[in-house]
């Protein structure tokens, strides 16, 4: 467990939902009357946000993985100790699109990075912080991808350092994050991002409230 307040990360490909459905598990939780932090990775804060852009950009691409997974490390440092960890110190949610099983993914298991050196940046990064849950949406690549372009279509973008890998890449990805939640079926939650938005929000919530809010409600009582 985090300290007081519950850290919630959302993992998965690209477009597979995760933005929509943190967006809307915020709403639900604010309306119940908690304080919710909404964050992403890399990014939340503005120093973790300017090395973003150089991530997404694909600068460091030509450094290698192993310095593409330090920059991520040393933007996560920033977020957690200026944003994640005072929120939670405060008792708030806090919801993160991706966190350290992104880098897992995207740099340990496709990108090549040694287990023992993720080990040792995560650590540097988060010391002994966990998410209490990380919700894996799951979907295969290819629907992913279709979403992701389209959405990318419709604000006039272009695709970013990790959009433009190949189909065998993400079809990678999808394997790797359904490892982390096949090792840690206590922390992860595998759910099908195929359905519609308000069946994947529906059962979001309904994990959640299991997890946190009804347990508390009961100890109340
Ligand atoms: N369950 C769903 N079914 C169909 N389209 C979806 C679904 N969830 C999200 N989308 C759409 O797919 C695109 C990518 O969603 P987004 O939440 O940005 O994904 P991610 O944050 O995982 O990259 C958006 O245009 C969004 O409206
Ligand atoms: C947090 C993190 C992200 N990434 C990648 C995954 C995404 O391609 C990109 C973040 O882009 P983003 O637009 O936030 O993700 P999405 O496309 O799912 O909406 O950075 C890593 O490679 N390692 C990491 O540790």
């Amino acid at each position: 467990m985090t300290e007081a307040g519950r850290f919630v990360t959302f993992e998965g490909g690209e477009g597979v939902g995760k933005s929509t459905q943190l967006d809307l598990l915020a709403a639900h939780l604010r309306a119940r009357g908690l304080e919710v932090v909404t964050t992403r990775e890399p990014g939340g804060t503005p120093r973790a946000e300017a090395l973003r852009k150089v991530l997404l950009s694909g600068r460091i691409a030509p450094l290698g993985t192993l310095a593409e997974a330090a920059l991520f490390a040393a933007a996560r440092l920033d977020h957690v100790q200026n944003l994640i960890a005072p929120a939670l110190a405060r008792g708030a949610f806090v919801l993160c699109d991706r966190f350290t099983d992104s880098t897992r993914a995207y740099q340990g298991a496709r990108g090549g990075v040694a287990p023992q050196q993720l080990a040792l940046l995560e650590r540097a990064a988060v010391g002994a912080l966990r998410p209490d849950l990380t919700i894996v949406l799951d979907l295969p690549p290819g629907v992913g991808m279709n979403r992701a372009a389209e959405r990318r279509a419709a604000r006039g973008l272009r695709a970013d350092r990790f959009e433009a890998e190949d189909a065998v890449f993400h079809e990678g990805l999808r394997r790797a994050f359904l490892d982390i939640a096949e090792q840690e079926p206590e922390r992860c939650c595998v759910i099908d991002a195929g359905q519609p938005v308000d069946a994947v929000a529906r059962a979001i919530r309904q994990l959640v409230e299991a997890r946190f809010l009804d347990a508390q409600a009961a100890a109340a009582q």
